[in-house]
């Protein structure tokens, strides 16, 4: 192995670096060459030593002042030398090969006597080794070699010897030039000049060399010949740097030039060893654990690092093994193991790489299918966030136009039914000729109308065999309509017995399919809230009153309640039971049915007397935004819409007659004040209409009805009824109302000729009579018009004037067109509510409402009520300039009353308040009696319905009351 490739760095290198960097140290080399001279002496003197210890003739070859070549010769045979050693230390050098001709003088001898020579140099140095002598190195004496040491080995041995001559006196120290420098060992001699001393046989003549190759122990040194290349340079080097130097100058030079060397070449060396040292003690473990530390993070090197870094990462740490395994060999089996885990870490960390591309690989692959779901399902979410907001905008266009159609049928409808007739009783002796879907045909005795029908429209029609269900059906939106938030008002109104419980709560024995408008209303209400609860959430609350003699009561308790809401709008005291099913319902049905107050009557309980109420609440609350809605609904039975019969309105049955009229009255002014889009609406004219305020007019939706009997007994107040309704149904609706005002009108319009036809054909039979009987006829009764066309008794007392007939009834025709387009006409025409006697009659500056709706109180009115009681302070006088009733007149008034009525011009009545009143019979103007007569024929009896209840044989009157019923002419 050569030099150069045992340390890192070249001799020559260091050579080299010595001589370019340390050029200026050997400036002082003319400083040594200063004291070459001194050496010069001191080698003469070593001379002069040696040729006086062993003589002249044994120191022959040495000059007595030998230059340094000369001197270097003379002793290069050892033999001086060890005989001077011998002859002061006898012994020291045992055996001291002499030489054998003249040869040894040459300097280029056999090889052998150079052997010889050799062996003496090397003998005597092993002797002053032993002594402590400074020693030299063979190659000294050759060419070349530092001839100063051997002056100073052989100055030392003089000075020994002077010492040993002198009696060993004191500790002999060797004080000469370069005796600091230690006794050089054999050990350390042979091997650190062996290696000079064969450099200089290098250079040696080649005989010399040949000779010296011959030797095994010189080819045991390992150098190769091949190497010489590296060494010439080196001795070119150095003769190149000293050629410039005189030749006693060269040995000082050199030697400085060579400690230089051997300094530098002994620090790199320690740098090494160092370098050696802290990789072996350091850097060894520091690269396993970073190896370590690399292969277990390398899941967390690869997330962070690209590929190209960490193929780096591991060739640099392959690198790094390598080279501590090629730079320690002492460490290699540490390096094996460090390598062998290298490789696994690395096999470890290409597993680690090819499962980490793997699940790399496979979660970008599931990546890339997750956005790409992602992106269908957000499209799909959108699509469906984009129908389910369509959903709930259809949904609630939907209950727009529901509400929009319910406002278009009108926010007041009529519809009405018809009761089948009850037990045995056939039903050809109905009334009621025919009931279509919207129109009721009823047949009026000829008495009643020329063609013997007549025919009603409404909303909605129903016969007698119409089911339960069918009713509810058609007034089901309107029911649904306050799960909306609005209010509803269903009352039922007709004269007793007509089927007003039957339709709103049904017949006393319950069952599925007759079960009324309330149970079905609520279970309805029940389906619906429960179908939308994923929305909205429902709470629905009931109240059952009953409204008697104007006294409130709550069938829900007990105890009587107290009105104690002065806005009318509700009754607060009044119990309000939650409900949530038809059983619950039921339940309180029943409680309030029991409640409800019987008393003993003439044709029928209590119940006819009195108006109950059943109010639902409904809050309900949206489960997203929180916001809540309201709505109620009344269903109301309202009390027997018939005129009390006058034989019977004594006590408490002329009480409860006042005020079912009055509180019907009230509903009648509220419904004709709402039509009319009055800024103010009487609603506290009653406990009836404060009640029912908050379910009659603005948004509410109200639905009238309208009940009749089939039995011809009950025609009149069947078709008072009808009248009515038919006046309300084409007053309020709306959009449809146009074309129902002109059939309905048209219908009349013909019946109108009809009329004036027939009149004037009367006429002109009653001309002859005249003529024939002269003017005899002024105290005949009047004679009872056909309960025609003309709705109701209007203008009753107005004079007969057949002259003036036919114009008259071309002003009521006129006054008919124009009613159809002229609401206030029409509230003017329109038959009136049965107006209660305090109603009219009490009539107060303060109660501005009443007032507001006196215009369409019939004036007939009071002269019922004055039937009605013999109470003077009932009997009113319309005052024709102010349009108002005057209470308390007596009936010679009275009589006075009528005349003015009948004689309107001359009082300045207003003819335009009445309509109609032609068709309708005449009272004479002197006869009270006459007058008590048409009302009494204008109240219909309670209807006697085989209904189970007791009829009341009827009060003797003036009149029979057969007699009243119109009777065809
Ligand atoms: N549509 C109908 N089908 C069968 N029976 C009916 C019908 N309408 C009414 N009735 C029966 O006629 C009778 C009288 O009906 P209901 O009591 O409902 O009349 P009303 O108008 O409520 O009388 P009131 O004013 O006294 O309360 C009851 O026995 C009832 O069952």
């Amino acid at each position: 192995m050569g030099t150069e490739q045992v340390f890192p760095f070249s001799v020559v290198s260091v050579v080299e670096d010595v001589l370019q960097h340390h050029g200026g140290r050997l400036s002082d080399v003319n400083l040594a060459s200063r004291k070459a001279e001194e050496a010069s002496l001191r080698r003469y003197e070593a001379a002069g030593w040696l040729r006086k210890t062993v003589g002249v003739v044994g120191g022959k070859d040495l000059p007595a002042e030998p230059s340094e070549e000369h001197f270097r010769l003379g002793l290069r045979s050892g033999i001086i030398l060890c005989n001077v050693l011998n002859r002061i230390q006898p012994g020291a050098v045992l055996k001291v090969v002499e030489a054998p001709n003249d040869s040894v003088l040459i300097p280029d001898g056999a090889a052998l006597s150079a052997f010889q020579y050799f062996e003496n140099v090397r003998n005597f140095l092993v002797a002053a080794e032993e002594m402590g002598l400074p020693t030299f190195e063979a190659s000294d004496l050759e060419q070349g070699g530092k001839s100063s040491r051997v002056v100073n080995c052989v100055l030392a041995l003089k000075s020994y010897a002077e010492w040993k001559q002198g009696g060993k006196l004191g500790i002999w120290k060797y004080g000469g030039i370069g005796s600091s420098k230690p006794p050089i060992s054999g050990k350390t001699l042979l091997r650190k000049n062996s290696e000079p001393f064969m450099k200089s046989l290098w250079t040696m003549p080649s005989g010399d060399r040949d000779a010296m190759s011959d030797h095994s122990s010189y080819n045991d040194s390992g150098h190769d010949r091949n190497e010489g290349s590296s060494f010439s340079s080196l001795h070119s080097l150095v003769r190149e740097y000293l050629c410039d130097k005189r030749p006693e100058e060269i040995p000082m030079v050199v030697e400085s030039l060579l400690s230089k060397v051997v300094e530098e070449f002994e620090r790199r060396m320690q740098i090494e060893n160092e370098t050696l040292k802290m990789t072996q003690e350091e850097k060894i473990p520091s690269e396993i654990e970073c190896s370590i530390s690399k292969a277990t993070s390398v899941d967390e090197e690869m997330e962070e690092k690209d590929d190209a870094e960490e193929l780096q990462v591991n060739e640099e740490l392959e690198e790094e093994s390598y080279e501590t395994y090629d730079g320690h060999d002492e460490s290699s089996s540490q390096n094996l193991k460090k390598r062998e885990l290298v490789e696994q870490q690395t096999k470890s960390i290409q597993e680690l790489k090819t499962i980490v591309y793997q699940t790399k690989s496979g979660m970008q692959f599931l990546q890339k299918r997750y956005q790409e779901e992602v992106i269908y399902l957000s499209k799909h979410l959108h699509t469906l966030a984009s129908a389910a907001s369509g959903y709930h905008k259809v949904l609630e266009e939907n209950r727009k136009l529901y509400n929009q159609v319910q406002d278009l049928k009108g926010n007041i409808r009529v519809y009405c039914r018809v009761r089948p007739f009850l037990g045995d009783q056939p039903s050809h002796y109905s009334s009621v000729s025919n009931v279509e879907e919207g129109s009721i045909s009823i047949m009026t005795p000829s008495k009643y109308g020329k063609e013997g029908k007549k025919t009603f429209t409404f909303n909605r029609a129903f016969g007698p065999s119409a089911t339960q269900a069918e009713v509810f059906s058609d007034m089901q939106p309107l029911v649904r309509s306050v799960l909306d938030g609005y209010n509803v008002c269903i009352f039922a109104y007709g004269q007793t017995g007509s089927g007003k419980t039957h339709t709103m709560s049904g017949p006393n024995e319950l069952t599925e399919e007759t079960l009324g408008v309330n149970y079905r209303a609520l279970g309805d209400l029940f389906l619906l809230s429960e179908q939308r609860k994923d929305t909205i959430f429902y709470d629905i609350s009931v109240q059952m009153l009953e409204i008697y003699n104007e006294q409130v009561r709550d069938l829900l308790t007990t105890d009587e309640i107290r009105n104690s809401s002065h806005d009318g709008i509700n009754v607060p005291d009044a119990n309000l039971v939650p409900v949530s099913s038809t059983t619950d319902v039921i339940n309180l049905m029943n409680l309030g049915h029991k409640n409800r107050a019987v008393g003993s009557t003439a044709m029928n309980d209590r119940s006819s007397r009195s108006h109950s109420c059943l109010t639902v609440h409904v809050q309900g609350r949206y489960l997203t935004s929180g916001s809540t809605i309201r709505g109620s609904m009344h269903l109301v039975d309202l009390a027997g819409s018939e005129r009390a019969d006058k034989s019977e309105a004594t006590g408490d049955r002329l009480k409860e007659a006042q005020h079912i009229n009055k509180s019907l009255s009230a509903l009648g002014d509220v419904i004709a004040s709402l039509a009319s889009k009055n800024a103010h609406v009487p609603y506290r004219n009653s406990k009836l209409t404060q009640l029912l305020q908050d379910s009659l007019g603005g948004q509410a939706k109200t639905l009238m009805f309208v009940h009749i009997s089939p039995e011809p007994e009950a025609l009149g107040e069947t078709l008072s009824t009808l009248k009515f309704a038919e006046r309300v149904s084409t007053i309020e609706l709306g959009a449809a109302r146009v074309n129902k005002d002109n059939n309905s009108d048209v219908k009349e319009l013909k019946e109108q000729i009809s009329s004036l036809k027939a009149a004037l054909a009367r006429k002109e039979g009653d001309s002859e009579r005249f003529q024939q009987s002269g003017n005899s006829s002024s105290h005949e009764a009047p004679k009872l018009k056909p309960y025609g066309s003309s709705p109701i008794r209007f203008g009753s007392h107005k004079p007969r004037d057949d002259s003036s007939s036919l114009e008259g009834q071309k002003k009521d025709i006129s006054k008919l067109k124009r009613r159809s387009l002229d609401i206030h006409d029409i509230y003017r025409n329109s038959p009136q509510w049965p107006h209660s006697v305090n109603h009219v009659t009490n009539v107060k500056e303060d109660d501005k409402e009443s007032s507001a709706s006196s215009e369409w109180i019939d004036k007939t009115m009071m002269k019922r009520n004055d039937s009605l009681t013999s109470d003077d302070s009932l009997v009113g006088q319309w005052d024709a300039e102010t349009k108002q009733f005057s209470p308390l007149l007596s009936p010679s008034s009275l009589s006075e009353t009528s005349k003015m009525c009948l004689e309107p011009s001359l009082h300045g009545y207003d003819m335009t308040i009445t309509d109609e009143s032609d068709e309708l019979d005449i009272a004479t103007s002197d006869s009270s009696e006459s007058e008590l007569n048409w009302l009494s024929s204008h109240i219909p009896k309670p209807t006697t319905i085989s209904n189970g209840l007791p009829s009341k044989p009827k009060k003797s009157s003036t009149q029979p009351k057969p007699s009243r019923i119109p009777e065809p002419r």
